[in-house]
């Protein structure tokens, strides 16, 4: 995979000295969905806007296509869409003369077939002549989205493209950005919402405290989410575990009353009723079970907590 944007090293303090990036290295793959996931002030709409040239780093490089940030500007920022949190739409404008305009601040030559398939695309073709102010807020974060990709960009940033909008919308966004993956734009999103990652995404990167703490293939990160523990409580403590059951490696609590099997959920055997009976077969005498699923949250949190 070729990355379209690397990020090396990459710093922000603000004024006053707040450091809301310290060091961050990210590369991001060419027709990827990267979702960048973070609690809070984690540093993502400082990132995103470092990318898009409209934070200056303290320290640190990007390139997109090549071209670097700073020395290159206008190269880069011709490659990338925003769509910003906030609706920032002139009211009295119509949905089509919106995003065409869009289009000329980046000095494009005017393409109406363009503009008008990226309306069919997002399910605006029959708003195109409506004003803004007579959308609804669904159709609003549509010409949003529109006008991002108005000038042909080849990465697109959603900067928490479903925060406050309902579930039936969310989903409806998340068809729009697969659209998207497979018109070949590159997109990355920020996000709070955890099923929103699993559900869209090709790889999960994780922020907090201005780093990244880890950046994953979503299915690997779904293979560990596919692990389950199983706990066994017995009546009578174990010193250690019987050689008869070593092939289950299992773990055992300090006070020798649990043992622990962990297992795939996705494999075809658990091993979970040879266990019992291997369990019954060597005289540990069971009383109770219970299972845990670790999920990406247990992940994300376990993670965020690690660091603060
Ligand atoms: N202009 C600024 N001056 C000083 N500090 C700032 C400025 N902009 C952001 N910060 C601080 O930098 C940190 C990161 O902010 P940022 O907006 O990047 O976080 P975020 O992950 O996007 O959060 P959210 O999910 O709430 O949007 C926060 O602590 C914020 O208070």
């Amino acid at each position: 995979m070729t990355s379209i944007i690397s990020i090396k090293n990459l710093r922000k303090a603000y004024p006053g000295g707040f450091e809301a990036l310290k060091g961050v290295n990210l590369e991001i793959e060419q027709g990827e969905i990267l979702a960048l996931l973070g609690p809070n002030g984690a540093g993502k709409t400082t990132l995103i806007s470092t990318v898009c040239g409209i934070t200056v780093p303290t320290g640190g490089s990007i390139t997109v296509g090549g071209f670097d940030t700073i020395t290159q500007y206008r190269a880069t920022r011709d490659l990338i869409g925003l769509v910003p949190q906030e609706i920032n739409l002139e009211p009295f404008e119509t949905v089509f003369n919106s995003v065409s305009f869009s289009r000329g601040l980046f000095g494009k030559p005017r393409n109406d077939a363009y503009i008008n398939r990226i309306l069919d695309q997002l399910s605006l073709g029959d708003k195109k002549n409506s004003k803004i102010m007579a959308l609804s807020g669904g159709m609003k974060r549509r010409v949003l989205i529109a006008k991002a990709l108005a000038h042909e960009p080849r990465v697109l940033f959603l900067d928490e493209p479903t925060a406050g909008v309902d579930v039936e919308l969310r989903k409806d966004m998340w068809e729009i950005v697969a659209g998207l993956k497979a018109d070949g734009v590159t997109i990355i999103l920020t996000t709070h919402y955890i099923e929103e990652a699993e559900a869209i995404a090709d790889r999960v990167g994780v922020i907090n405290g201005g780093e990244i703490l880890l950046v994953q293939d979503k299915s690997e990160l779904m293979a560990q989410m596919g692990q389950k523990q199983l706990q066994i409580a017995i009546s009578d403590p174990v010193a250690e575990i019987p050689a008869a059951l070593s092939a289950y490696a299992l773990e055992r609590s300090d006070d020798g009353l649990r043992l622990t099997y962990t297992y795939e959920t996705t494999g075809e055997r658990t091993g979970i009723t040879t266990l019992l009976n291997d369990l019954a077969a060597a005289g540990l005498v069971m009383t109770d079970l219970q299972t845990k699923q670790s999920s990406l949250e247990d992940i994300f949190v376990g993670l965020v907590k690690e660091k603060s």
